[in-house]
């Protein structure tokens, strides 16, 4: 399992350190504590603070953030940039110094929106991301308490615990049961025990006592020395070296290869038009410069912009309804998410867990099963969970009990034993899943004490009577002793079998009453939620009844580890329950339902769900989770509530459905009316608008978009999930291009033949025209209804009705004759303005045609909305 959630938290200045002539984890406690010159009791705040200035903050990434003036740099190497500064630089030599002005004008004003805006998203983001970033417990002046895991400083003394990120590359001072995964290092899935220095009999070169950035601890507890921080960690020299670029999402394959195509499209016009006008009167410096001006009106240059902004305010809005986006990428995906796995504890019952009591074998009442689950959980190590601590709310376990060994917590043997001694007595409790502890029991307790030995019918007694009581929607925990002689004082795995069954304890957690009213919320938006639970099958059953969830088929985990991966995906498709399930086999029923083509989100909290999370399309995890899987998650509830996570799934809908409109603007009437610009030029004996105009009215264009980000959404484009849909997008632009040209074609003969027009007369009429039909349908094709009744947000009202009166201004008052514009005769207007007038009323009746979706849109979104997950 690889672990970029840990690979996304970067950014920032690293340190730089000459390296030690010898790997830190085999020079010895002491020696390291000398040389990093701290103790166990931690540093002192003010020592803490002058070493984050030495070493700079525990980061990994130091390239992410480009200085402002590489940004601007990298974006004046971009080839249209380039070419329009070439275009400015032969302007200005040749005395044109208006074209020079606009064309620097464009550049400066795209840059500058470009930064600006970026700068903000990024702002914006940074800040949420840092609202919900891991901390760590660190020991400042003898105390620990939570410090941001950018604080931390070589000479750090931090605890760790089951559920923490291993902060920075140290060794462990102590430990006690301590695993942890570091398959994101060595890509190995086995978990690996720390044991201090110089370890169990290990080789010097097994890493034992060595923890490392990245890695997490997923049971026990240790203390950690921080030895180095930042990029001078392991798996900060690995992050670096990948750049932590992410992948890259479906969505934003599509926009790439949608943008090549246009970039292919108008680098063969541009050559095209070059060529036709060096055959017809030799290359002049104006058609070249019509040629740069098309390529620049050709290219979707806000794009980009209008991306990253749509995701940012998408952000912001969510966070306003308490979920925060870590990975911007990630709110498409919510908006595509067609299945939601999530675990049962906190999204569909309260986490509220209370315990309701304790049966012997025999099904009655018995206090002493409570006290020996008491008695485990007090001493058990490693992180308690919310189970036990529900036994210890209840009641104190026994006094006089001391600890001698344990074996800790971990989901796969899904128990935990300790072994404990009063005065010669030494007693081992084994408390877990009641399966798990019956299977190892050979003996079951009578009431009065003594030890009954456990045949086949005693075994289906209590195994039935386990499955009833879960039925009746309780949680157990199965409880078995087992005494020891005297000499004993360690435990070992082997040291779990031949228990004497002591009973179960009961936990109630109510359903969570608002789960209901979530879940069908999902649905009805066409996501499919399955319930991915490592508890039994009976409690889930009973859960999902009290519910009155629509979920049909269960899949348990010993079934899960039968199938192969394939019969697993096919399995998948006809449950909606799993139980009983390990970490790993969450993580491989989101690969499953991933490789059949669907969008996968995974909700848990937990260390077992972290996998699950990191394997999803979009990780989902809850402000109160544990570090691992809220590091692993692109996506953090702050209320774990799946009702917010709905919204959610509108908001990243929303996202997408503004960012086609600007598609759609793009490909179809912007592109239209530039291609026919190209053709005109063949056909007429002069350019059809000045390079400069043709500047002026990109530019004006672009201003007249700056809104559509605002823009809201109609609750039909929000009612399925949405995915890139490239046919979808081809179809709009076969269907609204040619619809576009029909009209600029019109305008042409109009004003040839009908008012047989001077040459700037045309030019000022076809730019009114022009401008005048791309705004405008923006107010048509921005909804699939008909345009009367979704009204637009009124700030893209404003930036395009705005940018249209800033382009009449300019064509039609004198202002224009700085940049070649005539006086229109007020027949040409009137003649215009029915052309436009019927362009939109044409726009709007074929819009329908154009807007639905291609078949294999239809078909998941179908596949989606009904069953058949
Ligand atoms: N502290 C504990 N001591 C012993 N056994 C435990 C403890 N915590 C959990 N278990 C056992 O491990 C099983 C799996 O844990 P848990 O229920 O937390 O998994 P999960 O997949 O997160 O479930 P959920 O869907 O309820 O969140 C539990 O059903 C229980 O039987
Ligand atoms: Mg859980």
């Amino acid at each position: 399992m690889d672990q970029p959630g840990s690979a996304r938290r970067t950014s920032g200045r690293g340190t730089t350190r000459s390296a030690d002539p010898a790997v830190f984890w085999q020079q010895g406690d002491a020696a390291l504590l000398a040389r990093l010159e701290t103790r166990p009791g931690g540093l002192s705040a003010e020592e803490a603070g002058a070493r984050l200035q030495r070493f700079g903050p525990n980061v990994a990434v130091t390239g992410l953030k480009r200085s402002l003036a590489a940004k601007i740099g990298r974006r004046l190497a971009e080839p249209l940039v380039a070419i329009l500064l070439i275009a400015a630089a032969i302007s200005g030599g040749t005395g044109d110094w208006q074209s020079f002005f606009i064309i620097v004008a464009i550049v400066l004003m795209s840059i500058t929106l470009d930064l600006v805006q970026e700068q903000k998203a990024e702002a914006a983001v940074e800040a949420l991301r840092r609202s919900v970033a891991v901390s760590a417990r660190v020991r400042r002046d003898g105390v620990a308490r939570d410090v941001p895991v950018r604080e931390i400083v070589p000479g750090d003394i931090v605890e760790l615990a089951a559920g923490k990120l291993v902060p920075a590359d140290g060794v462990v001072l102590a430990a006690h049961g301590a695993l942890a995964n570091e398959a994101v290092l060595t890509g190995e899935p086995y978990l690996v025990e720390k044991h201090p220095w110089p370890g169990a009999g290990t080789a010097p070169a097994d890493a034992s006592n060595g923890l490392f950035a990245g890695t997490t601890i997923t049971g026990g507890e240790a203390v950690m020395l921080v030895v180095e921080t930042g990029a001078a960690t392991r798996f900060g020299a690995i992050s670096a070296s990948l750049q932590a670029r992410e992948p890259p999402t479906a969505f934003e394959r599509g926009l790439h290869a949608l943008g090549m195509l246009i970039l292919r499209l108008t680098g063969f016009l541009v050559l095209f038009v070059l060529l036709t006008q060096m055959l017809r009167q030799g290359l002049t410096l104006e058609s070249f410069l019509f040629a740069v001006a098309l390529a620049v009106g050709l290219t979707p240059e806000l794009l980009p912009m209008v991306t990253t902004v749509t995701l940012a305010r998408g952000a912001v809005r969510m966070a306003r309804r308490q979920v925060v986006v870590k990975r911007l990428s990630a709110i498409h995906d919510l908006g595509a998410m067609d299945v939601l796995c999530t675990d049962k504890t906190g999204t569909l019952t309260e986490a509220r867990i209370a315990l309701a009591g304790s049966f012997g074998p025999d099904g009655a009442a018995c206090a002493r099963v409570a006290d020996l689950a008491r008695l485990n959980s007090a001493f058990a190590a490693g992180t308690r969970s919310a189970l036990d601590d529900a036994l210890l709310a209840d009641g104190a376990p026994p006094p006089g009990w001391r600890c001698l060994d344990d074996l800790p917590f971990d989901f796969e043997r899904r128990r935990a034993a300790v072994l404990l001694a009063q005065g010669d007595e030494r007693l081992m409790i084994v408390k877990g899943a009641p399966e798990a502890v019956l299977a190892l029991s050979t003996r079951v307790e009578a009431p009065d004490g003594t030890a009954l030995a456990l045949d086949d019918a005693g075994r289906a007694r209590l195994a039935a009577l386990i499955e009833q009581k879960g039925r009746e929607g309780l949680r157990l925990l199965g409880v078995a002793v087992r005494q020891a002689p005297e000499s004993r004082d360690t435990l070992v795995a082997a040291d779990e079998a031949g228990l004497v069954f002591a009973g179960c304890a009961a936990f109630l957690d109510p359903p969570k009453a608002s789960a209901s009213g979530a879940v069908a919320r999902l649905m009805a938006a066409g996501v499919k939620v399955k319930i991915i639970s490592g508890d039994g099958a009976a409690v889930v059953e009973h859960l999902v009844g009290a519910l009155g969830l629509p979920a049909r088929g269960i899949v348990t985990g010993d079934e899960i580890a039968r199938l192969s991966d394939t019969a697993l995906a096919t399995r998948c498709l006809h449950a909606d329950l799993f139980v009983r399930v390990a970490p790993d086999q969450k993580r491989r029923i989101v690969l499953a339902l991933r490789r059949r083509g669907h969008t996968v989100g995974f909700l848990g909290d937990g260390i077992n769900d972290a996998p699950a999370i990191h394997a999803a399309d979009v990780g989902l995890s809850v402000e109160g989770g544990t570090d691992v899987a809220r590091e692993a998650a692109d996506v953090i509830l702050l209320n774990s509530d799946l009702g917010v996570l709905a919204e959610g799934v509108s908001e990243g809908r929303r996202t997408y459905a503004n960012i086609m409109k600007y598609i759609r603007m793009g490909t179809s009437s912007n592109f239209g009316n530039m291609l026919s610009m190209a053709f005109a030029s063949l056909f007429l004996p002069f350019l059809p608008l000045a390079p400069l105009q043709i500047l002026l009215n990109n530019l004006i264009y672009d201003l007249s978009e700056i809104g559509i980000p605002f823009d809201r959404a109609d609750p039909e484009a929000l009612a399925a999930p949405r995915a890139w849909d490239m046919g979808g997008v081809l179809r709009f632009t076969l269907v609204m291009g040619p619809l576009s040209s029909l009209f600029d074609l019109a305008t042409f003969g109009v004003l040839t033949w009908g008012f047989a027009v001077d040459v700037d007369t045309f030019r000022t009429a076809w730019f009114v025209e022009s401008i005048a039909t791309q705004i405008l349908v923006i107010f048509l094709i921005r909804t699939a209804r008909p345009f009367w009744l979704s009204r637009p947000d009124p700030i893209l009202a404003m930036t395009s009705l705005g940018a249209l009166a800033l382009a009449l201004v300019l064509a039609l008052t004198p202002l224009g004759r700085m940049v070649g514009f005539a006086a229109v005769p007020a027949g040409v207007l009137l003649a215009i303005a029915g052309l436009t007038l019927a362009y939109l009323v044409a726009a709007e009746a074929l819009k329908r045609l154009a807007m639905r979706p291609t078949s294999h849109a239809r078909q998941r979104r179908h596949r989606s909305a009904h069953g058949g997950a």
